[in-house]
């Protein structure tokens, strides 16, 4: 993973750090030496310069008292020409010059006259190569070279300015005098210059450094140092030598002649041709810097080792503990991977660069299946969520929109309902943003809900389909409590769905009309998961009655057991309406309205039932209208009928709730007369008689005089049939008629 690659990248950038520590410690440690060094030097070459000033000071201060006393030894001993006067007078002057070896009086020729020391007499000194060369000036007090030896006797001079100093030397100086025209006396004075070179120890020139008091020509007047110099220092004094000439005064350099590394001053006399050169070794010089410097860093460098260890191990503990927690991480992340990897929904994490850190199986498969759309690589959640396009039911967002709203903290959340580019798969998108340790994104979850999608059409499908039928339809569950219904139901009851919703229908529809054997038998057959069929009577919200008929299906859930209820009403009320009307016509006469021949026969048996049962009295009427054919002939068929239609009216107009008044027939009629007897019946057939003809019957502007015969008869429980009965009401009304008609006879049983 990417991290782990970071990981070595800061382990390889701390380590360059460390080492870019160390290596300005290193620097730092080095400079600090280098600069003790330079200092060491600097201070090396200012003490040089005080020694060479001080020794050239104190070499100027003599020569100029020894020129001052051979010029007053001159100036003394001017007249004089005895020879021991002068050594009296030399001998005198050196007591007074202890720098001094000797003093010694040359004549004309350079011989040496007098001296104080008596072995330097008759002596004659090379003076030629003394500086300055002789001029004529004779006040100029002029300078030999370095000899060895004691004095004049036993001197010699060291020549090579390079060779060991002599341990035993002494330094001539000459100045000259004229006198008169016989020549020119000069004093010659030896120098002693361990003088010198006590005054310079005694000033304390460091055991490092050496001093050479050169000539302005090279030659070597003394030196403290005690051995020979090299061809390479020679070669370099040479040329410092060279440059005195011009003019210089004081001067420095750090020489560095072949195996040497010099620091050199020197110091120029102005009325002396000499000058003082002071070296030391740098090397030298420096030691002590270098000895601070090596005792600083082995202190410095193991506490820089130590620092420098105390971070590697402390980077080394956070690493290991970083790497810790980053395996611990990586477990973690193996096992939510694991998790996500049984999941059926496709997972994807996108870090906050928007990649993907991690998908699932689930997902894997599907861009398997998907190839032609998924991007190939390392996915970026624009390329993903580039995939869907809304499908505009749950949000107007674009994939990419809320996945990168969840993303950059804009919004808590995103979820959507998208189409693939295919069309086919309808998908829900959730994005919810993560955080797990320094892992930060967002976890997208993509849920194919195609099916749910085609279930959620078919379920609207059937929903509108339900909402359009013409049948109530009603869903309870087990114990009758309405759960749904649809418009229909509230045509057919007045009861809105959310009305009835909650409650039981015989709490809302029940009209009493069925009895409990009814509702326990229908119950009996759902609970069996049976489907009941059947047509009942319920009220309406408004109180009206109405038919429905109805299917009750009982719908078992996934155990068996009946989870709900499916009703189906139909209004059945027109129908049974149409259907009493049909029953009826089928009952009655349709022009006079009593019963017609066979509900009167109907009606007849059950009362002969009824006597045979009980033993109660009944009796039957036979009546038939007179002459009725004069009637239809006279005054044509439609008044016979409106006769016949006055008749029945009269007469039912004297019967009984409980009497039945029908036609047989023609102009024949016949009235059942439950619990009556033969009196009763002759009573009510007089007053029919009575009725009918006290009164003519109008119709068309003319009255029409209808009388009636009647026969009457008994029922008898011997009677086997209503035949029978009527055949004896029958015989009764012939012997009416026979008689002369408009009257009434009884059946011969009744006499
Ligand atoms: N207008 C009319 N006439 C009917 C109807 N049914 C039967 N008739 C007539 O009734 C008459 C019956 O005549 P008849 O059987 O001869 O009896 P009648 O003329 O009444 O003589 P009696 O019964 O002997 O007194 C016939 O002329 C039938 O056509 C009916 O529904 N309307």
């Amino acid at each position: 993973m990417r991290r782990y690659r970071w990981s070595r990248l800061a382990d390889l950038g701390f380590l360059a750090f460390l080492t870019a520590c160390a290596a300005v410690a290193g620097a730092a440690l080095y400079y600090h030496g280098q600069r003790l060094e330079r200092q060491a030097a600097t201070a090396e070459r200012r003490l040089l310069e005080a020694d060479a000033l001080h020794t050239l000071d104190h070499l100027e201060q003599t020569l100029t008292t020894v020129n001052l006393t051979l010029q007053s030894l001159l100036e003394t001993g001017y007249t004089t020409h005895d020879a021991g006067t002068w050594n009296t007078l030399l001998a005198d002057a050196l007591r007074h010059a202890p720098h001094l070896r000797s003093l010694s009086l040359l004549d004309d020729h350079g011989q040496v006259q007098a001296s104080s020391n008596p072995a330097n007499i008759g002596l004659r000194p090379a003076l030629e190569d003394y500086l300055p060369h002789e001029s004529g000036r004779l006040g100029l007090l002029r300078i030999g070279s370095l000899h060895t030896g004691r004095d004049l006797a036993d001197g010699r001079p060291v020549g090579d300015p390079t060779a060991a100093p002599p341990e035993l030397g002494f330094l001539p100086v000459i100045r000259g005098v004229a006198k008169g025209e016989a020549g020119m006396l000069s004093l010659l004075a030896t120098v002693n210059v361990d003088y010198f070179l006590n005054r310079i120890w005694a000033h304390g020139l460091e055991q490092t450094a050496w001093i050479d008091v050169l000539r302005y020509d090279g030659a070597l007047l003394f030196s403290t140092r005690e051995r020979a110099l090299d061809a390479a220092i020679q070669t370099a004094n040479t040329d410092i030598v060279t440059g005195w000439r011009t003019g210089y005064e004081l001067g420095g350099l750090d020489q560095a002649p072949a195996g040497h590394t010099l620091i050199t001053t020197w110091r120029v006399a102005r009325a002396l041709p000499i000058g003082v050169l002071a070296r030391a070794e740098r090397e030298q010089a420096v030691q002590a810097a270098r000895l601070e410097i090596h005792r600083q860093a082995i202190i410095l460098v193991p506490l820089i080792i130590l620092a420098m260890a105390g971070v590697l191990a402390g980077y080394v503990a956070l690493r290991r503990d970083a790497r810790r927690r980053i395996a611990a991480q990586d477990r973690d992340f193996d096992r939510m991977a694991c998790l996500l990897d049984a999941l059926p929904a496709s997972v994807l994490l996108f870090g906050q660069d928007g990649r993907a850190l991690l998908t699932n199986r689930a997902w894997q498969e599907f861009a398997a299946t998907h190839a032609a759309q998924v991007p190939h690589g390392a996915l970026h959640y624009r390329d993903y969520a580039r995939l869907f396009r809304p499908d505009g039911s749950r949000s107007d967002d674009t994939a990419e929109a809320g996945i990168g709203a969840v993303l950059l903290d804009e919004k808590p959340a995103f979820e959507g309902e998208f189409t693939l580019a295919d069309g086919h798969s309808a998908l829900r998108l959730l994005a919810r943003p993560f955080s797990h340790d320094r892992l930060r994104g967002v976890v997208v979850l993509q849920l194919d809900v195609s099916d749910r999608k085609r279930a959620e059409e078919r379920n609207r499908l059937l929903h509108a389909a339900l909402d359009a039928a013409a049948n109530a339809i009603v869903i309870t569950d087990p114990d009758a409590v309405i759960e749904w219904a649809n418009p229909a139901f509230a045509a057919l009851t007045g009861y809105t769905p959310d009305e009835a919703v909650g409650r039981k229908p015989k709490d809302l529809i029940s009209s009493g009309r069925q009895d409990a054997a009814f509702y326990s038998a229908l119950w009996e057959t759902i609970l069996r998961g049976e489907v009941w069929r059947g047509e009942l009577v319920n009220k309406r919200k408004d109180g009206q009655l109405y038919h429905e008929a109805l299917t009750i299906t009982p719908v078992p859930d996934r155990s068996g057991r009946v989870a709900h209820f499916v009703a189906v009403k139909e209004d059945v009320t027109q129908r049974k309406l149409q259907e009493h009307d049909l029953k009826r016509l089928a009952s009655v006469d349709p022009l006079t309205g009593v019963s017609n021949r066979r509900v009167f026969m109907e009606r007849l048996a059950f009362e002969l039932a009824r006597v045979r049962r009980y033993g109660e009295a009944a009796a039957l009427l036979m009546l038939d209208l007179d002459h009725f054919k004069l009637v239809n002939d006279r005054h044509g068929h439609a008044a016979g009928d409106a006769v016949l239609r006055s008749f029945t009216e009269r007469a039912a107009a004297e019967l009984r709730q409980t009497d039945t008044l029908g036609r047989l027939g023609g102009e024949e009629f016949a009235i059942l007369l439950p619990e009556t007897d033969e009196a009763g019946a002759c009573e009510l057939a007089e007053r029919i008689r009575l009725r009918l003809a006290g009164q003519p019957i109008e119709y068309g502007g003319q009255s029409i005089a209808v009388t009636v015969s009647t026969g009457v008869a008994l029922l008898e429980s011997t009677d086997p049939h209503a035949d029978a009965v009527l055949a004896r009401a029958d015989e009764a009304l012939y012997r009416a008629k026979q008689r002369g008609r408009n009257r009434i006879e009884c059946a011969d049983a009744l006499r």
